[in-house]
């Protein structure tokens, strides 16, 4: 298998769902299967937080959302875990910058899908450098969904990286809505990830829809 094309990154980092088993109330397996009914193009698996499952359970849970994702052509990407992807056989991980290097990461997973988190133009070009098929971006806007989050930025960060010449594909992250995608597309992201827009709305199915539909028209201005 080769590595993802940027083209083909970009398009899957258009609506890129994230969560675990503490991100709904209602079944994880439930919440994914209207999300990607919804049309997600991406899926994380990010299982953080007190009562995060560990273990065989978290490793259950793992395999029963990625044969959800795989029935839909969805690739399923691993949160900071890497041994967990290999393991399941995911089809990629995403690590922030204080998770494992993203080179050695890279070696390990070898043509996989490999996403670092960044949050200025040094980390940006140190990701591409490690061997990163995109980076995330953010927060863009205030999150409840990550605990130690880093002090939200604004969509201007996504412009700036874009005017320093960074072109690999964006995710922008944090606080994202259907309401706030088109100003994030506009300053250069590819795609937007969510959490709760999605594992928190009464219609999640609804919800990944109006992200979908969202992305699509501010990129066709
Ligand atoms: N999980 C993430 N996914 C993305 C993605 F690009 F995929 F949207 N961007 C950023 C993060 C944040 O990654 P990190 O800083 O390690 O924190 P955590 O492990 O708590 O998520
Ligand atoms: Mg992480």
């Amino acid at each position: 298998m080769a590595r993802i094309t940027s083209e083909e990154m970009k398009e899957r980092l258009a609506v890129y769902f994230i969560m675990g088993s503490q991100n709904s109330e209602r079944p994880a397996e439930d919440v994914l299967k209207e999300a990607l009914d919804g049309g997600v193009t991406l899926f994380q698996f990010r299982e953080k937080g007190s009562a995060a499952l560990e273990g065989e359970e978290k490793e259950a849970l793992a395999r029963q959302l990625q044969r959800l994702c795989r029935t839909y052509g969805v690739p399923f990407i691993v949160n900071d875990d890497v041994e967990l992807a290999i393991a399941i056989d995911a089809d990629g991980v995403h690590v922030g910058q204080d998770d494992e290097d993203a080179r050695r990461v890279r070696e390990k997973i070898g043509d996989k899908i490999l996403g670092v988190s960044a949050h200025n133009v040094e980390e940006a070009r140190a990701a591409i450098e490690a061997g990163a098929d995109y980076i995330g971006v953010g927060p863009i806007y205030p999150t409840r969904s990550k605990d130690d989050a880093n002090e939200a930025q604004g969509p201007g960060i996504l412009r700036h990286l874009r005017e320093q010449g960074i072109t690999i594909p964006i995710v922008a992250i944090g606080g994202i809505t259907a309401d706030n995608t088109r100003a994030v597309i506009e300053a250069g992201a590819d795609g937007v990830s969510v959490i709760s827009a999605i594992a928190s709305a009464p219609e999640p199915k609804a919800a990944a829809a109006a992200l979908a539909t969202a992305v699509r028209e501010a990129n066709l201005r």
